[in-house]
């Protein structure tokens, strides 16, 4: 198995190119190592030493010294916080090179430094974001399930990058049983966790309060929970939303699958957003990410901080191994 992992540019204009360099500075003497998928000057720029290199095997032998990177050319020059839609190729060529060399063995795993959706969306990107790009990569649309965790908390919105008036429409028992099973099954694979314990959120406030504050409990979530316990899952829920991410709460469950984006997101950044960790379950090649955006507010600037970066690198790693094992 290899023990590289591949790092692609993720948006030029943002923080992807300072995190880089900051994740190298604080990995290079024991690893993991990785390869970046991107532009060298741009690194360059960003205060990294630098290596082209033209393969994995040099990329490993050069990593103790220097950052190695798999050249790929932008259409547009880049100023840092002004991103430019013209470099959206270079954007999404870097993730798909990265996932065709996960898939070759060539890397142990894919880690995305962020893009921005909307710049993304204007050259003409079909996808939400990464996770349902990945999905399409990997010949498994569908299948893909986002999961965000952090040292003291994992959630999975099962409805994702969607208006939330069209999360609340759309939130149905096949969608909550299917991100469920798919989490189940990746934190046994992935995480080492043998029987997972999984608290499910309710969506309305005090998760309905018996059907007098919202329906969706009584007709979609508990149905779900049934389905999956009578499957064997140790399954609890639906519990009010506003609790349950508590210290005490939290202790008694390895994951809380969340109805909406924010539902899960807010708790998990606000515990702890540098280590939060952003992750793909469900497909056959590992991916991790920074749990942050692009933060084109300060790109450029020499402030950002690469820990989420560094986190993503070490669970990547890590994940593989368990991924091995099992
Ligand atoms: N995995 C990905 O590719 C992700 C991409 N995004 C995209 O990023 C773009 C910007 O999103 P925002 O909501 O503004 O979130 P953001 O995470 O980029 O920024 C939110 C705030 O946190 C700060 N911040 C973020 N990361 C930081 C770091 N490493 N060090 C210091 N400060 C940091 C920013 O300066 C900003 O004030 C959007 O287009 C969004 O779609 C957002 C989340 C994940
Ligand atoms: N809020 C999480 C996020 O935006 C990351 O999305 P993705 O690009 O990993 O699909």
């Amino acid at each position: 198995m290899s023990d590289m992992l591949a790092l692609t540019m993720g948006d030029p204009a943002g923080i992807g190119p300072e995190i880089t360099v900051g994740a190298w500075r604080a990995l290079h003497r024991q690893g993991p190592g990785f390869v970046v998928i991107g532009d060298p000057d741009i690194l360059t720029r960003a205060g990294g030493p630098v290596r082209v290199v033209p393969d994995i095997a040099a990329a490993r032998t050069a990593f103790a010294d220097a950052i190695p990177v798999l050249p790929l050319s932008l259409a547009a020059p880049v100023t840092p916080g002004h991103p430019d839609s013209a470099n959206a190729d270079a954007i999404t060529g870097s993730i798909a090179r990265a996932v065709r060399m996960a898939q070759a063995g060539e890397v142990a795993g894919v880690v995305t430094n962020p893009i921005s959706k909307v710049v993304l969306r204007r050259a003409g990107f079909p996808h939400p974001g990464h996770t349902e790009y990945l999905g399409e990569l990997c010949a498994a649309p569908g299948r893909e399930v986002m999961m965000l965790a952090c040292p003291y908390l994992r959630v999975v919105p099962v409805t994702v990058h969607v208006a939330l008036r069209r999360a609340i429409a759309e939130l149905d028992m096949p969608g909550i049983i299917r991100a469920t099973r798919t989490t189940h099954a990746a934190l046994r694979r992935d995480f080492g966790i043998a029987a997972p314990r999984i608290a499910v959120a309710g969506l309305n406030p005090h998760a309905g309060e018996g059907g007098t504050m919202g329906t969706e409990e009584r007709d979609i979530i508990i149905p779900a929970i049934e389905a999956l316990r009578a499957e064997g899952m140790d399954i609890t829920g639906p519990w009010p939303p506003d609790t349950m991410f508590t210290p005490t709460a939290r202790a008694r469950y390895d994951v809380a699958m969340c109805m909406y984006h924010d539902q899960g997101l807010i708790p998990l950044k606000t515990l702890d957003m540098a280590q939060g960790v952003n992750v793909t379950l469900g497909l056959p090649v590992i991916r991790t990410s920074p749990d942050h955006g692009t933060a084109f507010d300060i790109a450029g600037h020499g402030t950002a901080d690469p820990s989420s970066l560094v986190a993503a690198m070490r669970m990547a790693a890590e994940m593989a191994v368990n991924r091995n094992r099992s």
